[in-house]
């Protein structure tokens, strides 16, 4: 589905933190976020997910997401938050199942669609191994990958995942957004935070450069990750090449600010 959001201001503690963003995202693409910590990435995602109070248009294909219900809304969207907390002693793949939980009525018992899509969560986090661990006895890599797997299992048309990358190996951040692509060639809309810019450049359809709270850029890796926008926005420099499968952007320093006046 596609999302449309128009005009979306967020005030936290009285402090504009999202500040009139407006963007159409067409179904059936990954979706980097990007920006300094702070820009407004989990605020974003947070605000279209209802967590927090919003003013503004934020449009999941014809559903209007500021009045939809809570049930109706964990049919469409999959979240997984920055803070990964798993409170529960359940085995990994009991947690897994959790996210079928909008699709079944109280009490009904799993049916071959919640197994096959369990399942294949799993196989898209790497997590089969860990199938009938403690969840909460696992390391913080592999409960980022469990969590995510529920976050898979549950769906949805829309997949906001916030930093899913970070605290996973260099190979379970290339399975994570393999995965990723693969549900969005599927049909699914896929925003997804990032720190890494080789991976957002290589992985993402397009990139949404947040800063302090304003829509700074969206568009094509390439062109919204250019030299300039990493200087303005980061401030930072950036060796960058590109191979048969990408582009690959390394961080080499801190801009330096003209100090003349
Ligand atoms: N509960 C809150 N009360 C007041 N201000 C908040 C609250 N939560 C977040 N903020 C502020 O909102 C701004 C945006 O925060 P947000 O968490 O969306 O940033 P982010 O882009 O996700 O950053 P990071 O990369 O560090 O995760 C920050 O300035 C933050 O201090």
């Amino acid at each position: 589905m596609d999302i449309h959001v128009k005009d979306l201001n967020v005030a936290l503690r009285n402090r504009q933190v999202l500040d009139a963003i407006s963007f159409d995202i067409e179904p059936g693409q990954v979706i980097g976020l990007l920006g300094p910590n702070g820009a407004g990435k989990s605020t974003l995602m947070r605000a279209l997910n209802r967590h927090i109070a919003a003013v503004g248009t934020m449009r999941l294909g014809e559903h209007d997401l500021a009045t939809i219900g809570p049930a109706a809304r964990a049919r469409l969207i999959a979240y997984l938050p920055q803070q990964r907390t798993i409170g529960w002693r359940l085995p990994v793949r009991d947690l897994v199942a959790l996210g079928r939980l909008p699709w079944r009525a109280f009490g009904q018992r799993p049916n071959a669609r919640d197994e096959a899509a369990i399942a294949r969560a799993m196989t898209m986090a790497d997590i089969a191994s860990l199938a009938h661990r403690v969840a909460t006895e696992l390391s913080g890599g592999e409960q980022a990958r469990v969590l995510m797997a529920r976050a898979i299992a549950q769906d949805t048309p829309l997949l906001m995942a916030d930093e899913p990358a970070s605290g996973l190996d260099v190979a379970h951040q290339i399975t994570l957004m393999q995965s990723l692509k693969r549900l969005a060639v599927e049909g699914r809309t896929v925003l997804v935070s990032l720190h890494d810019l080789t991976l957002a450049a290589r992985w993402c359809d397009k990139v949404m450069l947040l800063d302090e709270g304003r829509l700074a850029a969206l568009g094509g890796p390439e062109t919204v990750l250019s030299d300039e926008n990493l200087a303005m926005i980061y401030g930072v420099t950036a060796h960058r090449a590109q191979d048969d499968q990408g582009l690959i952007i390394a961080p080499t320093g801190l801009k330096k600010v003209s100090t003349a006046s």
